[in-house]
């Protein structure tokens, strides 16, 4: 069996003209979407990263503010930028890139956003409200995989979904997730002994270590969903995820690359947690 590639540039090229598509109304109706994110530092990836975001939001018709501060910055010069973006009612989202340097306090600065704002997700307000299943901003990395199994017809409930990695950012959410859409979840990580024993009984497999090719086909059961979140360089510098594709596709039913895969779909879905951002505040009128 040689697994279908479930290819996040395309459904993401869908969601996004969904999203244009959302934006052109609410421009009609005389609210114009804005995001705004904030860049700490000089991280060549955060960089690429920030780029993009502008680009894409730029793309989808809204409005762009990039804010990029020394590295040097203090948390409380940084807490007084997202208070003024805060405040401006042409903003409906905003992000703080991660990482941020080490003297400033992340959990702090992400709490300093408004919940009403934050369209990564991360604020415990919202990842309260996510784990009880109330609308919300969903984190837009496990937002995203959702999107792609649901668009990709792959069934969710009554899976075994299996996820490796317990970040706040993607593995976490990520279980949360798929446990609303019905599956059973295993969380595995790094103190997790026999991790071969049980990512084998994963229909589907998410992978988010931080580890190279890490997920080998001794891992995977014949006919699982492969979802790799990794981004990782391999021994020749080769951008690559923590799955060992060309091993683990030959007995996938469907497998995600890198890149092109997860990573694109971060993006869009930032783009439609904006639009959703910008449409309650049209209702409310809090949106100029
Ligand atoms: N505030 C946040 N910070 C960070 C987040 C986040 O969701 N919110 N996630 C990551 C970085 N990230 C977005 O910020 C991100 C990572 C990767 C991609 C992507 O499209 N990757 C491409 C490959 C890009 C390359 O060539 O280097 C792919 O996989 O195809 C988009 C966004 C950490 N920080």
């Amino acid at each position: 069996m040689t697994a279908k590639v479930i290819s996040g540039v395309e459904i993401g090229k869908e969601i996004r003209e969904e999203i244009k598509s959302g934006v052109n109304k609410l421009i009609e109706s005389g609210c114009k979407p804005g995001l705004a994110v904030i860049l700490v530092g000089e991280d060549p990836a955060s960089q690429t990263y920030v780029k993009n975001k502008n680009k894409s939001t730029i793309e989808a018709g809204m409005k762009s503010e990039q804010i990029k501060l020394p590295a040097t910055i203090t948390e409380e010069e940084l807490l007084k930028h997202v208070d003024n973006l805060n405040n401006d009612d042409s903003i409906h989202g905003i992000l703080v890139q991660l990482p941020l340097p080490s003297h400033i306090d992340e959990d702090l600065v992400i709490k300093s956003i408004s919940p009403d704002k934050d369209v990564d997700g991360f604020h415990p307000q919202n990842v309260g409200k996510m784990m009880i299943g109330q609308e919300t901003f969903l984190p837009c990395t496990p937002h995203g995989i959702m999107e792609m199994l649901e668009r990709s017809g792959i069934e969710i409930a009554g899976k075994h979904a299996v996820v490796i990695g317990r970040s706040n950012i993607v593995g976490k959410p990520m279980g949360q997730l798929l446990l609303q859409k019905d599956a059973t979840v295993t969380y595995c990580h790094s103190k997790t002994k026999d991790l071969a024993s049980f990512t084998k009984q994963a229909d589907i497999l998410i992978a988010a270590i931080g580890k190279a090719k890490f997920v080998t086909k001794e891992h995977v059961k014949d006919g699982a969903v492969i979802i790799d979140v990794g981004m990782n360089r391999d021994e020749n510098g080769k951008l690559c995820g923590d799955v060992d594709y060309d091993s683990v596709k030959e007995i996938a039913s469907a497998i995600t690359p890198v890149p092109g895969g997860v990573g694109p779909m971060t993006i869009t879905m930032l783009l439609k947690n904006t639009l959703q951002s910008a449409e309650i505040a049209k209702r409310i009128e809090k949106c100029n």
